[in-house]
Order: structure tokens, then C-alpha cells, then sequence
């Protein structure tokens, strides 16, 4: 009988020891996974992580706001990256005039100089010859200096006494009529038909050498054509400097401009070419392609602007071909002129830095070296001081 009994309680325990096992085994088995690692590519659209849950997701409140206090939970959560704020830049018109005071300050030798000196009791060759003088130093060049001296001169003759508004009156129209009052500075922007039918956007290529702000005057422009109402997309085809795509990166993102980038030393005709037709796959009314603008040799920048416009054009025209050019570098300025004239159709001129200098006459000289309007200005390095260039504000500003 003992041994009975000791052989069913050894039996019960034998049971509860199995029992107990394929517990403990099957709630390993359920024990829940370890957490995917992140991966390390960033994911879009479809492929994105799950969004916040209800209990994670922040109301307004909870976000801080400039200068306001920080919410509590951010404080024990990792940050989340900000979202890429879009500013809405300030309409292109009536830029100069805003600017006016900021273009005064800086050419005020030119005008105001000529000005005192027309003023004189009497004009003898001495004062022509500082009048002379004057406009040569402000870089309007040899020959349109001897054509301004000399129907200023016929004119002053002409008029006898000479009160301070007839003189004033005189100098902003021989002024004007050396600027030119009647050429096209529209920067063209209208599109047009694929050979595949499809409406295709306007294409601005931006050319000149490093350093003239040729990629803050593309950035510029594109706020300037978004603040018009249109759409933009932007070309990073200066590929030999990694900066300067995520600096056109970083200008397009503030006006919400997509850019179209390559890797770093990669071909800039194929980033452009790239550029243009995400341009026409997303419906855009003009792509702004930046160039790179190294003059090492003329063959070179032959070889490969040439390129970037050659492969750009399998989409269709280029509409503009803009000349940055850095309004402080005089002489320095025209040569570049010449060679980047020579290279490819130069459409429109774009004069930078015209607020750290009195020699805004270089808008008379490189217009007539290269036979193509100042269609825009850079006035400072503020996001909105590009102004379409407007003559008579200009001399204006000029004359005080
Ligand atoms: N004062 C002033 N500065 C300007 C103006 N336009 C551009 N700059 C400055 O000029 C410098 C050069 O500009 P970038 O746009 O980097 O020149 P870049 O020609 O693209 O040269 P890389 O970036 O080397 O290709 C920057 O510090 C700009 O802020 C302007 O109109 N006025």
C-alpha cells in the first residue's frame, strides 16, 4: 500500500514538472519580438514608417513656438527634425524703389559729384575733364564717357544759365538715354511644347564665374518667380562644389522649390538635363539651372557650358541664359564678359553687389560690350534683394 502511494505521488509530481515546462516554453515562444532597428535610408510615401499613434501625436499647444516656453514632453523625448518652413517671398515690383536708399548710399560719388561740378560758375576744360573723370572712375567706360561729355556739353551751351533742377533734368536723361530706356529686361519665363506634346516649363540657365553670387542670385530669382505666382524647380548643375547644391538646396526648401542634385564631381549636363524633366514630369513654369562658372580655360567652359545647354536643349529652347556678373570687379567683370559671351548666347545680364559700390556704371559698360539688357540687380545679401532692373529708379537713385 506504502509503495502504492508513494508511486502516484511520484507520478503528481513528474506531472506538474512536465506541465510546468511546456508553459514556460510556450510563453517564450510568444514572448514578443525585439523592435525592427531603423533602417538607415530615409523612407517616403509608401514605404514610410507607420504615422504616430493617437496617444504620441502632439495638439498645438504642446508645440513650442518661437520665443515661447518648451513643452514639457519635449523635454523627455528625442526632438523631431523641424519641418522646413515655406516663406512667402514679397512681390518682385517696386523692389528698386525700397532699395533706393541702400543704391543711393553707395553711387552717390557718381551723381552727386557730377552734379557739383556741372554746378560751377564756370565749366571750363578742367571741369569737363573731372566730369570726365568721374564717369570713368564709376566704370561706365571710354567711349560712352566722351558721348556723355559731349552732348552734356552741347547741352549745358545750349541752355545758357543753369539752375540746379535744369541740370539735374539734363543728367538723368543723358544718363537714361546711355542705360537705355527700350530694351526688353523681362526675364522670359514662358514655356512650351515638348516633342512629345507635353507643355514644357521655361528654362533659365544661370552662367558666370565662381564667387559673383551666382548661386544666391539663382536662389534669389526663384523666390522672386514664386513670389509672381510660379512654380519652380531648380538645377544644382554646378556639381564641383558640394556646397553649392546644399546652399541651392536650402534656397529652394524656404520657397518650397524642389532641387534636382548629382553626386559631388559628377556631369553637370546630366543633372541639368535631369533638372528639366522633373521640371516637365511635375507641371513647373520655369527650372533655374546653376551652372558651374570655372574659368580655368576657355575650352573648357566651352566644353562643358556648351554641353549643359546642348543636353538641356533635347527638352526643347533654353529661354534665358543669364550673365551673373559682380558689379565690385570693374575691368575684371568685362573680361569675363567677353569669354562667357563668346561660349554661349548670353540673353540677360545680372549685376550683383551694385550696393557695395560706386561704380554702378558698369551697367552702361557691360551692356554695350555684350549688346544684351541688365535685366536684374543684386542690391544686398538679404533673400529679397534682387530687384528686376528698372533704369529710371536706377539713375534716381543715381542723382540723389
Ligand atoms: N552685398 C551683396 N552680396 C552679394 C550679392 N549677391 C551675392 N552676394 C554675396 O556674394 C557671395 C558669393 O555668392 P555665391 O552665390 O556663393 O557665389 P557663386 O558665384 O555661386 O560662387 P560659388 O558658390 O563658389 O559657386 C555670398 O556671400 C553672397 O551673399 C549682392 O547683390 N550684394
Amino acid at each position: 500500500m506504502d509503495i502504492l502511494i508513494l508511486a502516484v505521488i511520484i507520478a503528481v509530481v513528474a506531472v506538474a514538472l512536465i506541465g510546468g515546462l511546456v508553459v514556460s516554453t510556450s510563453r517564450r515562444r510568444r514572448a514578443p519580438e525585439p523592435p525592427a532597428a531603423p533602417t538607415a535610408e530615409p523612407q517616403v510615401g509608401e514605404d514610410a514608417a507607420a504615422p504616430a499613434t493617437e496617444e504620441e501625436r502632439r495638439t498645438v499647444e504642446d508645440v513650442a513656438l518661437p520665443g515661447g516656453p518648451a513643452p514639457a514632453e519635449a523635454e523627455a523625448g528625442p526632438a523631431a527634425p523641424p519641418a522646413p518652413e515655406t516663406e512667402v517671398p514679397e512681390p518682385s515690383a517696386g523692389r528698386m524703389v525700397r532699395l533706393r536708399a541702400r543704391l543711393a548710399r553707395s553711387q552717390s560719388t557718381l551723381g552727386r559729384g557730377l552734379l557739383t561740378l556741372l554746378s560751377r560758375e564756370r565749366l571750363d576744360d578742367d571741369t569737363w575733364e573731372e566730369i570726365e573723370d568721374t564717369l570713368l572712375t564709376a566704370d561706365i567706360g571710354v567711349g560712352p564717357t566722351q558721348e556723355l561729355t559731349e552732348r552734356l556739353r552741347e547741352r549745358v551751351r545750349v541752355l545758357g544759365t543753369r539752375t540746379p533742377e535744369e541740370l539735374r533734368t539734363l543728367l538723368r536723361e543723358e544718363l537714361l538715354a546711355q542705360i537705355g530706356t527700350d530694351l526688353d529686361r523681362e526675364v522670359h519665363t514662358e514655356g512650351g511644347i515638348s516633342a512629345e506634346g507635353e507643355e514644357r516649363p521655361s528654362v533659365i540657365l544661370v552662367v558666370g564665374v565662381n564667387g559673383t553670387g551666382k548661386t544666391t542670385t539663382t536662389g534669389k530669382l526663384a523666390r522672386v518667380l514664386v513670389a509672381d505666382g510660379r512654380s519652380v524647380v531648380l538645377g544644382a548643375a554646378d556639381t564641383f562644389r558640394a556646397a553649392a547644391a546644399d546652399q541651392l538646396q536650402t534656397w529652394g526648401e524656404r520657397v518650397g522649390a524642389r532641387t534636382v542634385r548629382g553626386p559631388e564631381g559628377g556631369d553637370p549636363a546630366s543633372v541639368a538635363f535631369d533638372a528639366v524633366k522633373e521640371g516637365i514630369e511635375a507641371g513647373a513654369d520655369v527650372v533655374l539651372v546653376d551652372t558651374a562658372g570655372r574659368l580655368h580655360t576657355k575650352t573648357g567652359l566651352m566644353d562643358e557650358l556648351g554641353k549643359v545647354k546642348r543636353v538641356v536643349e533635347k527638352h526643347g529652347p533654353v529661354s534665358e541664359v543669364l550673365l551673373v556678373l559682380d558689379a565690385t570687379t570693374g575691368q575684371n567683370g568685362l573680361v569675363q564678359a567677353r569669354v562667357f559671351a563668346e561660349v554661349v548666347d548670353i540673353t540677360g545680364i545680372a549685376l550683383t553687389k551694385l550696393d557695395g559700390t560706386a561704380k554702378g556704371g558698369i551697367v552702361v559698360a557691360v551692356q554695350r560690350e555684350l549688346g544684351v539688357p541688365v535685366k536684374l540687380v543684386g542690391l544686398g545679401e538679404g533673400p529679397d534683394d534682387l530687384a528686376p532692373f528698372d533704369p529710371e529708379a536706377f539713375v534716381d537713385a543715381l542723382l540723389g
